[in-house]
């Protein structure tokens, strides 16, 4: 088994590049093809035990990374390697390494019941049978599977599939974890729990978690890192917090003034709304809120006062449109 370096990150990609080749008819017998760069000059590095959210809208790269990462799509430029090993070369080794879950298809055999499923995957992956028991017996009690262990996977609802599926990615044990929309279609309280399991199985056994998401609940719920993806290329790397001040958000402070008056006027914020005795102030996600606060309070007569947190929503779509 290939070990990584010193240096090396469990998952290493340096300047990563896919680009398609495409065929179009363009009139008559003749053909044009023009190239898609899918991915493009795109680095970062993960470490061992992280739980990252990978984003981008719609056509971005994100896929296309994913698949490069499992070994299903060679690059067509730059490093790549994950624990070690270069994907596209190493896949069935690389197998054994990772799990992948994808939310918009199973993996698991659709006429066969879940145990029958997991017990061929035992087999597939050669798992150790008493350390496959061990793990069997935790995550059919974490997630909740007892009953359904002899239904056929056709027969179960989006919610027990996909946790039947993320079983199955996790029955050989994966240091590293691709999660590709995992709480799609799910309702409020299953999305909830799965949540609350990926972070524990991320804390406790310490699994490498890359996240795909297009629903920021999820990355808010899990992730202290993220990276944004756009256009095939990075354009954030780094913390929550950090995407809030670098998407260019404000927070608000909220005023009830005892009497309704004129805009309020504090260094470093500005009145965005005014509405009777309530003034809504805009200031930089990166100042702190207290000068402010302290300014307000101390030259008008407050009732009231909160601050709104900007919606992570907007700072990425003036991310994205930036
Ligand atoms: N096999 C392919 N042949 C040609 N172009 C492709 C191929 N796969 C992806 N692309 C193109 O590469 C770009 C990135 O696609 P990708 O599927 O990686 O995006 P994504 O971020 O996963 O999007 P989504 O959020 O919609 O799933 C798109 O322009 C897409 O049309």
């Amino acid at each position: 088994m290939v070990s990584t370096s010193s240096t090396e990150k469990l998952i290493d990609v340096r300047d990563l590049e896919r680009t398609f080749v495409v065929r179009k008819r363009s009139g008559g017998l003749r053909r044009t093809t023009t190239e898609v760069r899918a991915v493009h000059d795109l680095s970062f590095g993960i470490e061992a035990g992280e739980m990252v959210g990978y984003i981008g809208p719609n056509g971005a790269g994100k896929s296309t990374t994913i698949k490069m990462l499992t070994g299903i799509l060679v690059p067509t430029g730059g490093h790549l390697r994950v624990a070690g090993l270069e994907p596209s070369k190493h896949r069935t080794d690389l197998a054994r390494r990772i799990g992948v879950v994808f939310g918009q298809r199973t993996t698991l055999w659709w006429d066969l019941p879940l145990r029958d499923s997991f017990d061929l995957l035992q087999k597939i992956y050669g798992i150790d049978p008493a350390r496959y028991r061990e793990n069997l017996e935790e995550y059919v009690a974490l997630l909740d599977l007892h009953d359904l262990m002899d239904t056929p996977v056709r027969q179960l609802s989006l919610g027990q599939r996909m946790r039947g599926d993320i079983t199955a990615a996790l029955l050989h044990d994966p240091e590293v974890l691709y999660l590709d929309e995992p709480t799609i279609g799910l309702d409020v309280i299953s999305k909830g729990r799965l949540r609350e399991f990926l972070r524990a199985l991320n804390q406790t056994r310490g699994t490498t978690i890359l996240l795909t998401t297009h629903d920021l609940q999820d990355i808010e719920a899990l992730c202290r890192r993220v990276i944004v993806i756009d256009h095939g290329t990075s354009v954030f790397d780094g913390t929550l917090p950090d995407l809030h001040v670098r998407g260019g958000s404000t927070r608000t402070l909220v005023v009830d003034l005892i009497d309704e008056g004129p805009p309020i006027e504090v260094a470093g914020a500005t009145v965005r709304r005014l509405d009777g005795p309530r003034q809504w102030l805009s200031f930089p996600s990166d100042a702190s809120a207290a000068p402010i606060v302290a300014a307000v309070a101390s030259a008008y007569d407050v009732a009231d006062l909160s601050i709104q947190e900007p919606d992570i929503e907007d700072v990425i779509r003036d991310l994205y449109l930036g």
